[in-house]
């Protein structure tokens, strides 16, 4: 790229005319005064007094004069910060070599001798200023983007630019440094990295030579610094190079904050998810994979693969759940399985939220933790179990026998079909207890429940009420009374046989037998639960009355040839 002057202020430049002789000086104000602003002085130390009250873009500088000559001017004038980079001119009438080479050897620009041709004084003068105007733009365009300069070249050493305000040092020394290895200013530990990332550029393997490295400072306190360079013919290598301490530092601190987060939460067995939702890539920590028996090291999982994990009957509400958090900002909350690498469930809660979204809204990425809720859902299912299923049997107890039987009588109303509920209560249980112990009790009533669950269908319910209680309940049965008679009893005369058929208890073979008192409900008429119950509890002591070891049918709804 060709840097162009134009870039900077195109001001008139100012020309500060040094010379004895007014007749040059007119000379000069007529011929370049149209393109420049000429201050004419007639000595050097007005030129010095001139340079204390203001600077000037070039200086044309006579040699012979009374008082303090060319030379001295120049050398006096060096010395004021301010000229620092102003170009010198020599216009002089001491046409020799020896002269011309002490003045270019101090600093000058240009030598141009007297007579001089104006229109040849006015290109050099304008040449001159462009070169100048083009180190100016750089020097501006290194310090608005806070960065230094730095040569390298491979055969010999390293040159860092001294203008910038940043100064580094090496032994002491402030000023442009020159030293013949990195090593010099680079931290001990970062060398390994300076000599890798120089391998890599010139290997070909990276674009450009780039790293960030802690260089010594003024004082001797290192800082971090970005190193940027290419080639610039074959040998040599140049670039720039950036004050990124701040930017270290807060990477640092984010590091640490990071690593103290991970720490926590390893600490709290929390399964940590990071998803950039545009990705198909989702990021876990070391409790996550832990938690389903994956291998810590494989911490990137793809999201289909994660979704997969989901136990099948959970992941259509988990998909909803998420899909819900995605677009309407709702914070993430599901408690689903997901499936071990061993096979079995693990529940899980989940919390998330989306923490980043485009300016259009749409989600960037969303994070969550995970928590395995396994024993809080095992103890759930255990109270569960406790407070609708009978312990000794395992059979449905009475309260999830009320439950279902209301849900059944809704249902007949609404279909004007019928259930049946069977009262079976064992005859002369009380006398086993008192025989054989209450031990051998148990054992029949055990053998009962696996008898009845065996006579009904899966939407059936057998339940145990208590003592030798026991309840079947056909939830939907025929529109029919006589239909729906006719297949209850079918259920019923099966469980009076099932449970007709002596017992193994223990060492001893017992017989036994039921009676059963059966009923038929719908939903219409008011029909309540207890009204039902009472109504197959009656038939069934109606059973007992008349001999035991049968069924009878309760009349409200048994049709005539029942
Ligand atoms: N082994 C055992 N016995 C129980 C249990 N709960 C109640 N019982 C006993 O079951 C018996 C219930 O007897 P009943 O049904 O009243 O009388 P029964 O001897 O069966 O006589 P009938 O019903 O008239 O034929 C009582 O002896 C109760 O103590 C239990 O969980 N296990």
């Amino acid at each position: 790229m060709r840097l162009e002057s134009h870039l900077l202020d195109e001001a008139k430049a100012s020309i500060l005319a040094v010379d004895d002789t007014p007749a040059i000086l007119q000379l000069l104000e007529l011929t370049l005064g149209i393109d420049y602003e000429i201050v004419p002085v007639e000595s050097g130390q007005a030129a010095l007094d001139a340079f204390r009250q203001r600077q000037f873009d070039l200086v044309m500088l006579d040699l012979m004069m009374p008082d303090m000559d060319g030379f001295e001017t120049l050398k006096r004038l060096k010395e004021l910060p301010s000229f620092e980079g102003t170009p010198v001119i020599f216009l002089t009438a001491m046409d020799d070599l020896t002269n011309e080479c002490s003045a270019l050897e101090l600093g000058a620009d240009d030598y141009i001798t007297k007579p001089f041709k104006p229109n040849l004084v006015r290109l050099r003068i304008a040449n001159i200023l462009h070169r100048v105007r083009l180190q100016r733009l750089l020097s501006l365009a290194l310090a608005g983007a806070d960065q230094g300069l730095w040569s390298w070249n491979l055969d010999g050493g390293v040159r860092i630019a001294s203008a910038w305000s940043q100064p580094l040092t090496v032994d002491g020394q402030v000023k442009a440094l020159e030293f013949k290895d990195w090593r010099e200013v680079c931290h001990p530990d970062d060398v390994p990295a300076v000599s890798e990332a120089s391998r890599d550029y010139l290997s070909g393997l990276k674009p450009a030579f780039e790293i960030d490295v802690r260089l010594r400072r003024l004082g001797g306190t290192w800082t971090w610094f970005n190193i940027h360079g290419k080639f610039s013919g074959a040998e040599m290598i140049i670039g720039t190079y950036r004050n990124v301490e701040a930017r270290k530092q807060a990477e640092l601190k984010l590091r640490e904050s990071e690593e103290r987060l991970r720490h926590v939460m390893d600490a709290t067995g929390e399964g940590i998810w990071d998803w950039a939702v545009q990705e198909p890539i989702v990021r876990h920590n070391a409790a996550w994979c832990r938690l389903f028996g994956l291998g810590e090291e494989t911490a990137n999982h793809p999201v289909a693969e994660v979704l997969a994990m989901i136990n099948p009957d959970d992941r259509p509400e988990v998909e909803r759940l998420l899909h819900e958090c995605l677009v309407n900002d709702q914070q993430f909350f599901a408690e689903y399985r997901v499936r071990h690498v061993d096979g079995w469930d693990v529940w899980v809660q989940a919390r998330g939220k989306v923490v980043e979204r485009a300016a259009d809204g749409s989600p960037l990425r969303m994070v969550g933790a995970l928590q395995d809720i396994s024993e809080k859902k095992r103890i759930e299912e255990e109270y569960r179990r406790l407070a609708l299923f009978d312990t000794l049997t395992g059979l449905p107890n009475r309260r999830l026998l009320i439950d279902r039987l209301v849900q059944a009588i809704e249902q007949n109303r609404r279909n004007a079909t019928l259930g049946a509920l069977m009262f079976i209560d064992m005859d002369r249980f009380k006398t086993l207890n008192d025989t054989l112990g209450h031990d051998h009790g148990d054992m029949l009533l055990i053998e009962v429940a696996r008898r009845l669950s065996g006579a009904v269908r899966k939407m059936d319910t057998a339940a145990r009420l208590g003592g030798d209680e026991f309840v079947i309940m056909l939830p939907q049965l025929s529109a029919d009374a006589a239909m729906a008679m006719k297949d209850a009893m079918t259920v019923a005369n099966k469980v009076l046989r099932n449970l007709g058929v002596s017992y193994q208890l223990g060492r001893h073979e017992y017989d036994s037998t039921p009676s059963i008192g059966l009923s038929l409900f719908s939903g219409a008429h008011g029909e309540t639960v207890d009204g039902i119950l009472r109504r197959a509890d009656a038939a069934m002591y109606e059973a007992k009355r008349t001999g035991r070891n049968r069924i009878c049918v309760d009349q409200a709804f048994a049709p005539a040839n029942a």
